[in-house]
């Protein structure tokens, strides 16, 4: 069984951001665990001070030694396999809302940058996380170097709203709301309302949930298709909250059934229009709204295979150790195995570090999360998983210092 790594509660790193960017003093209150935690080596580059008298570049901030804890037993992460190869890879961490997705998206990309890839780490959270968890402003939906790493790491936050906007636009034709106005232009109404089962409007003017989530990853697709973009070996996507994401899961064979249907729609259209053609001499329509839907339709379908491709793409649960959190953590890997997504590990984060003196509050605490653990254990959809642990830190995970501190912890 493997022994337990964990952060005695009395380490306390404090990161001061200092006045340039980057030069941030650590100081560390050793006093508390000299035998425990000893720093190896601090960057000087980074404006490290007396901590340390590193020259080269620090693998890691501290040397944490592992030692056997009262805790239930983790596996690591197995980040070797992760970092193994150079062929493309992609990982989603996705989730229940505010268990720790980005940080440990983004601690995860810090590490791959730190052993040589050269990665992407991709966000459609509107709330512009990312930006958040690299202290740096990476919004605009364009790639953004991320200042820090050894190799080359860019953040790329996609506007869900301005995606939602291209999609509207496909569905929009010379200014009507949508394909029903359109065809009400070609005196075919009365086909409109025939085809009503289909939903058209709703489709075309009012994206399903999860459309967004679709949209941002086949634009991420359109991106790592060119060749500019062909350096990246690691993408690292930091998902939406676990509903988006089952919509997400569906939506490609609902998207594919629709826009199938609205294709076939298009078929009827162009023969009746040139039967109304002969009749009325009206001009053919142009259908680019049609067409443009068959592109997406393509990037749809590519999206899907991209969540399935067992080789190359691997879906990370990140979870807390409540019922509630456990509970909707076996829901979502029950949905990602029915859509065959390949899901490996489990990530539990912001586990109460062992303490010798628990106050009330934390023994109850504690006792919770050992609960919601032991649920983990016996729970049919997550005991297969492997699961690691990554201790509740006190001191908010921001910046690269501090998302390489985390990754040092989760990605072992
Ligand atoms: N192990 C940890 N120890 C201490 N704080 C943590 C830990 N992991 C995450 N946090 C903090 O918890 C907060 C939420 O983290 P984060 O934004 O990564 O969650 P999220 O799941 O992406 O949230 P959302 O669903 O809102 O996007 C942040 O303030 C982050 O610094």
């Amino acid at each position: 069984m493997a022994s337990s790594t964990c952060i005695p509660s009395t380490f306390t790193p404090i990161l001061h951001n200092l006045t340039a960017r980057n030069s941030i003093t650590m100081v560390g209150l050793l006093s508390h665990a000299p035998k425990i935690l000893r720093p190896l080596s601090l960057p000087k580059s980074l404006g490290f001070s007396s901590l340390s008298t590193a020259t080269k570049p620090p693998r890691k901030f501290f040397h944490l030694q592992v030692r056997s804890v009262a805790t239930p037993a983790e596996a690591v992460a197995g980040f070797d396999d992760m970092v193994a190869g150079t062929q493309r890879k992609y990982y989603m961490l996705g989730g229940k809302g505010g268990v720790g997705k980005t940080s440990c998206a983004a601690s995860l990309a810090v590490k791959f940058a730190n052993n040589g890839h050269p990665t992407l780490v991709v966000s459609t959270d509107p709330a512009h996380s990312l930006s958040d968890s690299f202290a740096q402003d990476l919004a605009g939906g364009t790639l953004v170097p991320v200042d820090g790493p050894e190799a080359p790491l860019f953040a790329l936050e996609i506007n869900p709203e301005k995606a939602r906007e291209e999609f509207r636009n496909v569905s929009q034709k010379n200014g009507g709301t949508g394909v029903k106005d359109f065809m009400d232009g070609m005196g075919l109404g009365m086909l409109a309302e025939q085809l009503g089962e289909l939903k058209l409007g709703e489709l075309l003017d009012t994206p399903p949930p999860g459309l967004d989530e679709a949209i941002a990853i086949s634009k991420v697709i359109q991106f790592l298709e060119s060749p500019e973009y062909s350096m990246f070996t690691r993408i690292v996507f930091d998902t939406a909250p676990t509903g988006h994401t089952l919509r997400l899961l569906s939506l490609p064979d609902f998207l594919d059934a629709s826009i199938g249907k609205i294709l076939k729609l298009k078929q009827k259209i162009s023969s009746a229009t040139s039967a109304i053609k002969s009749v009325f001499g009206q001009e053919q329509p142009q259908l680019g709204a049609a067409d443009k839907l068959e592109k997406l339709r393509e990037r749809m379908i590519k999206v899907r295979e991209l969540f399935r491709d067992t080789k190359s793409t691997e879906f990370v649960i990140v979870t807390i150790p409540t019922v509630m959190a456990v509970s909707e953590s076996s829901r979502l890997h029950a949905s990602l195995k029915k859509e065959s997504v390949p899901v490996t590990r489990l990530i539990v984060n912001q586990i109460l570090p062992p303490s010798a003196s628990d106050c009330k509050f934390c023994s109850i605490k504690r006792k919770d999360q050992m609960r919601a653990l032991d649920m983990i254990r016996s729970d049919t959809e997550l005991s297969g998983l492997t699961v690691i642990q990554a201790p509740l830190v006190d001191v908010e995970i921001r910046g690269v210092p501090a998302l390489r501190f985390l990754g040092d912890i989760i990605w072992k």
